[in-house]
């Protein structure tokens, strides 16, 4: 079914590439057409291959064969100033923003040459505002902005610099229902007018209300290209995997009344003595999922960081098991049954030069299978990153690559694995799907279910509400650090949680 016609008027085609890496072929005999003014999704399981795609399309990767046609004219890039040159843009997941800087001054930043760094700077970026129904102001700090209002920085820093085609690496991660509505109103508009837009994205639902066309990789290679009318969100996951998906475990509860962690009077103080989390008060127990739903930066990594034992509380308790472990360290705390799956997984879940073996032992120095007697147990560390490799489906050549050369589902993969070791007591999960495609998510959700079966009990932080709602026993929001309501995840709704998540008040329903 792989559409292979080409017309000269594609906004951008990709004949038969291939880009290998040591032991993986990330890409083979690609094959993509780009109608210009479409929506065009790239979807397909971890590590088939879109990143790598991407980047060649960005000019940071250089393939090793086959051709890139922009606009009918075939294109060699170095860099991505050669792609930007031919007016591709890029709007990774990560913001590159500049917090304490204005939106012009973050707009302009490497592009002074084009409007200058004064008013017809600020003239152009209110003329590219107004266009598109952006509504950003110039002169804002990009800290007062939300999460919506960074993205859209974003996009008009590559639309200044005349991208007339956008890459967005899974621009939806990391918003609420509310701002995903606003940002596909905002790339309607961008097609509307004539701008090309192709997006990755994991959550299928999505791609089928915004898409023209879908592209499906599997393993390295496109294998079709569909209409979102054409399939339902079963079938395309059927297509990204090869196969029939399995069905997903129900989720009866487990709750015991067996407390896991208490938290009370939780305050915690930043380094400028600002008050970033207070009056939180939770109780998790064996066999339940406390989720938390909140807008990024509302205190989730601060009440993450005091339960693992990275920040010292101001003020209020940590208890593991009736326990007070308030003055306790990270190590003690991991030593005494706490898996933590981090939010940054490059900077705190994995050294990203190191084997896979070596970032078994990551955090877990100090204890089986990666000691023995005091001394590292190489053996033991290997023989268990093989056996996560197999049960969490990591795709990798093997336990001697490095971390760094897997794709962000893998590796996110492999750090789940590695903290469900050993049956933890409580695991601290801050977006442990992200990333992660939908078979890969369906089966790490298992894990967790079973672990919450023998007694697990887990404090999950997430952006995917969906997750959130059918993970959780219960359901809490946080916003400037404090808890604003509590939800049952049998009855909330995914608009409801995102209206509490940013303070906005429901019909009927105290804000
Ligand atoms: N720099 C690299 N060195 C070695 N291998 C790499 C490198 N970059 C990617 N790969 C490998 O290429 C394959 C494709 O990876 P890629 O990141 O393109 O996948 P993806 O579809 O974007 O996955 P995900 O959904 O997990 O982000 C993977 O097997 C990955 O391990």
């Amino acid at each position: 079914m792989t559409d292979t016609t080409t017309t000269a008027a594609a906004a951008v085609s990709v004949r038969g590439v291939g880009k290998r890496f040591p032991g993986v072929v990330a890409n083979h005999d690609v094959t993509l057409e780009v109608r210009p003014g479409t929506v065009h999704a790239l979807v397909g399981e971890n590590g088939a291959g879109k990143s790598t795609l991407m980047k060649i399309l960005y000019g940071v990767q250089k393939p090793d064969e086959g051709e890139i046609l922009v606009g009918g004219e075939t294109v060699h890039f170095s860099s991505p100033s050669d792609a930007i040159k031919h007016g591709i843009g890029m709007v990774f997941q990560h913001f590159q923003l500049a917090d304490n800087l204005t939106v012009l001054e973050n707009v302009v930043l490497g592009a002074e040459k084009l409007h200058g760094i004064g008013d017809a700077a600020r003239t152009e970026i209110r003329r590219i505002s107004d266009a598109y129904g952006f509504g950003l102001d110039p002169d804002e700090l990009v800290e007062d902005l939300g999460v919506g209002e960074r993205q859209r920085v974003e996009i008009l820093k590559v639309l200044y610099r005349g991208a007339k085609i956008i890459i967005l690496d899974e621009p939806t991660a990391v918003l609420v229902p509310q701002e995903v509505d606003a940002l596909f109103e905002n790339l309607r508009e961008l097609k509307s007018q004539g701008n090309t837009l192709l997006f990755i994205s994991h959550k299928l639902d999505e791609v089928r209300a915004i898409a023209d066309d879908i592209t499906v990789l599997r393993r390295g290679t496109t294998v079709t290209s569909v209409k979102p009318a054409d399939v339902t969100q079963h079938q395309l996951a059927e297509l990204m995997v090869g196969e029939e998906l399995p069905s997903p475990s129900t989720a009866e509860s487990t709750v015991t009344d067996r407390e896991v962690l208490e938290v009370r009077d939780l305050q915690v103080d930043d380094a400028q003595g600002r008050t970033v989390l207070s009056d939180i008060n939770l109780t998790i127990h064996a066999g339940e999922v406390l989720g938390i739903a909140g807008v990024e930066g509302n205190g989730q990594t601060e009440l993450v960081e005091a339960v693992v034992g990275m920040v010292r509380p101001t003020r209020g308790v940590v208890e593991l098991s009736d326990q007070d472990v308030t003055s306790w360290g990270t190590r003690q705390r991991r030593e005494s049954g706490v898996g933590y799956i981090p939010e940054d997984r490059h900077r705190h879940g994995l050294l990203l030069d190191a084997p896979l073996w070596e970032n078994r032992i990551l955090g877990h120095q100090t204890r089986k299978p990666s000691v023995k007697g005091g001394w590292v147990d190489k053996a033991g560390a290997r023989i268990d990153a093989q056996r996560i490799v197999h049960e969490y489906d990591v795709r990798t050549p093997g336990i001697d690559t490095t971390a760094r050369a897997l794709s962000g589902g893998n590796q996110q993969k492999f750090i789940v694995g590695r903290e469900m070791s050993g049956d933890p007591k409580l695991l601290i999960a801050s977006h442990p799907t992200r990333g992660v495609d939908v078979g890969a998510q369906a089966a790490i959700w298992d894990h967790i279910r079973e672990a919450r079966r023998r007694g697990l009990a887990v404090l999950l932080i997430s952006a995917d509400l969906d997750e959130l709602i059918g993970l959780s026993d219960s359901l809490k929001v946080i916003l400037r650090g404090r808890i604003v309501a509590d939800y049952d995840p049998q009855t909330v709704t995914p608009q409801q949680l995102g209206a509490a998540m940013t303070g906005a008040k429901t019909a009927g329903e105290e804000a």
